[in-house]
């Protein structure tokens, strides 16, 4: 705990007026991590997910049933900009948002960008828990995750910090993201020879 909140002083001071932007695919723990790192920041944390939901007035199932995932991800890339254009925060993005290319420049004009990176064993595991994932309602959702895994991993690799996730605990995860971090934007000092 004392480490956590040493190393969140340290981020919170590089961060400036910068945001903390975490990408990756369902079940890397976006959205359970980035509160816990928004709370240790003392920064508000945003699910972009939630804010899509909340500004289309229905749930994300739904908006794929009712309109496809065209019109999903165009109301995605809306709501991120808008989130991003705003005050500071943690933002968990969704699983497919770090792929639109304006949504990556705009993200790192304006925060640090953190790809929480988990195995596909372990994020079948999870997303198997819940059935909310309308990406997944395909006839083999494995096949499916491994699919989208192949296509995502090169670009959510463009993230500035990478940090493993896996079954640990949450406060683990935490310090390492922290500590990930932290050592992106404190810059090594430079010795002369
Ligand atoms: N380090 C961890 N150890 C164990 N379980 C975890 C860990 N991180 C997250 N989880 C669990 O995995 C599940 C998925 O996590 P979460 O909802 O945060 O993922 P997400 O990245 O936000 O996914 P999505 O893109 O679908 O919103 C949750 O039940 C969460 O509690
Ligand atoms: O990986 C994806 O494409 C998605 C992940 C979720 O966070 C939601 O944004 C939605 O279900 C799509
Ligand atoms: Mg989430």
């Amino acid at each position: 705990m004392e480490r956590i909140e040493e190393q969140a002083g340290v981020v919170r001071t590089a961060l400036g007026q910068r945001s903390i932007v975490l990408v990756g695919m369902m079940g890397a723990g976006k959205s359970a991590i980035g509160r816990l790192l928004a709370k240790a920041l003392n920064l508000p944390f945003i699910d972009a997910d939630t804010e899509i939901e909340r500004a289309a007035g229905m749930t994300i199932p739904d908006m794929f049933e009712a309109h496809g995932e065209a019109y999903f991800r165009d109301g995605e890339v809306r709501v991120i900009s808008r989130i991003l254009d705003g005050a500071p925060c943690v933002l968990a993005t969704g699983g497919g948002a770090w792929m639109d290319a304006d949504t990556r420049a705009h993200a790192s004009r304006v925060g640090i960008s953190v790809w929480l990176k988990a195995e596909p064993e372990v994020l079948l595991k999870r997303v198997k828990r819940r059935s909310n994932r309308p990406m997944l309602k395909t006839k083999d959702p494995e096949a499916t995750l491994r699919h989208l895994l192949a296509l995502r991993d090169p670009v959510y690799a463009q993230a500035d910090v990478t940090v493993g996730s896996r079954d640990v605990p949450h406060e683990t995860m935490v310090l390492e993201t922290l500590t990930a971090i932290a050592a992106h934007v404190t810059p090594v000092e430079q010795t002369a020879e």
